[in-house]
């Protein structure tokens, strides 16, 4: 175990990443980083600019292979060993900062063609939906705040409705593992506790890591923080007792 590590292992883990290491022209993003997410867990990942947490997810999500380290989904599966859609189908879904939503298709048939599993609109013309499918897609509608707007263009939402329904698009193919960027930027102050509000929601059926810089909406997710810099683990707990930690203060103030 490396010595940079702060972090809590919980007894049934979801993720675990074991000093893991990646460099960009000798400059390490990800210095021995090591830190777990326990199953069922809610976790907010903060840290200023450049402290390694996009690297992290890419690491994650097979976009990015570190030099050396491990990731580890579940009881055993080595993530560094697959790419990026072996991942996703293992089921460890990720929502990017920018929505990207199907302008031109309904909120419905969003979450429809999320369902369909293929990203293109040839698939959904030859699927059908099931009554179990239909149900599933009502239960999401609810979930991300979309039900009177199912029939609405994606187009026509407001950016935090996009990313919503961004949300709901992953949830429909039913992720153990959400890891999601930053949800809040852009969002007014109403639609960023909204989302908090449905981020603790979804994490009651699966494992979520929210990647953010809004200390607001982190404080509303009542989550453990882990707090990155340059790479490793500096700090991890409560949001109040990483805010206390003298490293962290000195960190973000020393900006
Ligand atoms: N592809 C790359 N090539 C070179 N350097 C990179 C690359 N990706 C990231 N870096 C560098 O690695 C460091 C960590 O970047 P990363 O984007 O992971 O940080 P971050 O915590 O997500 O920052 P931010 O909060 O600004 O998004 C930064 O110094 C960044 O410039």
């Amino acid at each position: 175990m490396s010595v940079f590590n702060t972090s809590h292992r919980p007894d049934n883990l979801i993720l675990y990443l074991d000093a893991v290491s990646v460099s960009f022209d000798g400059f390490k993003a990800l210095n021995a980083l090591s830190f777990y997410v326990g199953r069922g867990e809610l976790r907010a990942i903060i840290g200023p600019n450049g402290a390694g947490k996009t690297t992290m997810m890419d690491v994650v999500t097979g976009k990015t292979r570190p030099d050396v380290g491990s990731v580890v989904f579940g009881d055993r599966v080595d993530l560094t060993k697959l790419d990026e859609a072996e991942i996703a189908n293992l089921g460890i879904g990720r929502k990017f900062q920018k929505p990207t939503v199907f302008e031109n298709q309904t909120v419905f048939e969003n979450l429809e063609l999320a369902l369909a599993g293929d990203r293109s609109i040839w698939a959904s013309l030859f699927f059908r939906l099931n009554g179990a499918q239909r149900q599933r897609i009502q239960q999401v509608l609810a979930l991300i705040r979309l039900h009177e707007r199912r029939d609405w263009l994606a187009g026509n939402l407001s950016h935090g409705q996009k990313q919503w329904l961004e949300i709901g698009m992953l949830l429909m193919q039913d992720p153990q593992l959400l890891l999601v960027d930053e949800p809040a930027a852009g969002m007014t102050d109403e639609e960023t506790m909204r989302t908090a509000q449905m981020l603790k929601e979804i994490a009651k059926d699966h494992s979520v890591v929210v990647v953010e810089h809004d200390m607001a909406f982190v404080k509303s997710l009542q989550c453990r923080v882990t707090v990155l810099h340059e790479g490793s683990v500096l700090a991890e707990g409560s949001l109040e007792t990483v805010q206390a930690n003298e490293q962290v203060i000195e960190v973000y103030l020393g900006r």
